[in-house]
């Protein structure tokens, strides 16, 4: 196996029976079709293209776009004719999941025109998380911080942000995503670069955070908390949160879902609605902006990224990526083996950037090879995909 970022490794594929690719592919799709079914009363015509969805993306082959499709030049470019008759397992993993969500968006009429235009088939179960119990917990937790130093609770904060990522919904329809935490012989945190972090966001007012959302609900929240403090103690003057242009992953965070919590935290008392506040004015004044950018929705790593994103993120003091999925695109969906830098793997990206992630996926680098001995002698594998450890990495 390679050790260097200058030969890669082999890319991810779903076509290894019991392996996590295959069992999103084969298992955990077909659990969302479902789902998305059960949540709205959804017309003939719509159910129809879900069975014809469920049967062509677990038995059939990749279908070419409608002729008169708006994204057709957009999924040209991004490789569709190149997999266009093949077996969704024999595609590179990343390419077929982010297609699966562009073909049942389609199904349910999202992308219109017609009375279904618009309707996000995963907003049921995002405003239910919004709406729970453990998120008026969360937020009056905040209150409880009040007491500390600034950047103790900065450091709270990040973690707050980190450990959301555990609540993504559609890893909580799979099997494989739920189990105990980890051993107390294994660290939680996998590598651990906050205070590098740290180091480039000094309070001088003039930083710009770019914040690459992944998850709406209890992961968005603590990211959007995150921001406000930033913008409060002068650690950023400036934040750009990059979100989805449309409903992605099941979870992932759209426009819609920041309006839904920023009214959440602003409905709230005590320290979440003071964040809450703060964060409507930043976006009145042009502190706070929001970004839906169609690369956020490709299924190609972000080393293929556009000129246009480029420039954004070169612009920044440091982009922080949410997540597994934005930690799979920045990485490259490679079975990398654990110890490779993650300086290396990262290069290519224009300007310093970091990753929160909760570890959901096999793809991981830059761990020291004691931290990986360790985790492989209490766990195997599984500490790769059980969403149990997390890691923040960080290159200059
Ligand atoms: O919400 P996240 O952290 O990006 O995770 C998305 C998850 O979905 C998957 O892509 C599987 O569907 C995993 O790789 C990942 O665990």
């Amino acid at each position: 196996m390679p050790d260097t970022a200058s030969e890669p490794a082999p890319v991810l594929l779903g076509n290894e029976p019991g392996s996590f690719p295959h069992g999103v592919l084969a298992e955990r799709h077909p659990a969302i079709i479902r789902q998305v079914r059960e949540s709205f009363p959804y017309e003939p015509g719509q159910h129809r293209a879900l069975d014809a969805l469920l049967a062509n993306c677990t038995e059939g082959e990749i279908e070419p776009l409608p002729g008169d499709a708006r994204d057709r030049d957009r999924w040209t470019a991004w490789g569709l004719d190149e997999y266009v008759g093949r077996s969704w397992f024999d595609v590179p993993w990343l390419w077929a999941e982010s297609h699966f969500y562009r073909r049942l968006l389609d199904a349910v009429g999202w992308f219109g025109p017609g009375a279904w235009q618009g309707i996000d088939p995963f907003r049921p179960a995002k405003t239910a998380e919004l709406d729970s119990p453990e998120t008026d917990e969360e937020l009056a937790a905040l209150d409880g911080l009040a007491g500390l130093p600034a950047d103790e609770r900065g450091r709270a904060l990040l973690h707050g942000s980190l450990w959301g990522n555990r609540a993504d919904l559609g890893f909580s329809l799979s099997a494989t995503g739920t189990g105990a935490g980890p051993r107390d012989d294994v660290p939680a945190l996998v590598a651990d670069d906050g205070e590098r972090l740290w180091s480039l966001l000094p309070p001088s007012g003039t930083n710009t955070l770019c914040l690459v959302a992944d998850n709406a609900g209890r992961e968005l929240v603590p990211d959007l908390l995150l921001v406000a403090h930033l913008l409060a103690h002068g650690r950023i003057g400036r934040a750009v949160l990059h979100v989805k242009p449309y409903p992605y992953y099941v979870s992932d965070a759209t426009t819609a879902d920041v309006v839904d919590a920023l009214r959440r935290l602003t409905r709230a008392e005590g320290a979440a609605a003071d964040h809450g506040r703060l964060l409507w004015s930043a976006l009145a004044d042009g502190r706070l902006t929001v970004r839906a950018h169609p690369f956020s929705c490709a299924p190609l790593p972000y080393a293929d990224m556009p000129g246009d994103l480029r420039a954004e993120f070169a612009a920044a003091t440091v982009t922080v990526l949410k997540g597994d999925l934005n930690y799979r695109r920045l990485v490259g969906d490679r079975l990398w083996p654990p110890t490779t830098p993650f300086a290396d793997v990262t290069a290519y990206f224009p300007g310093p950037v970091a990753a929160l992630r909760t570890l959901k996926s096999d793809v991981i680098t830059g761990l020291d090879a004691d931290t990986e001995g360790a985790l492989v002698a209490a766990e195997g594998q599984r500490w790769r995909t059980s969403g149990t450890h997390a890691l923040i990495q960080v290159r200059r």
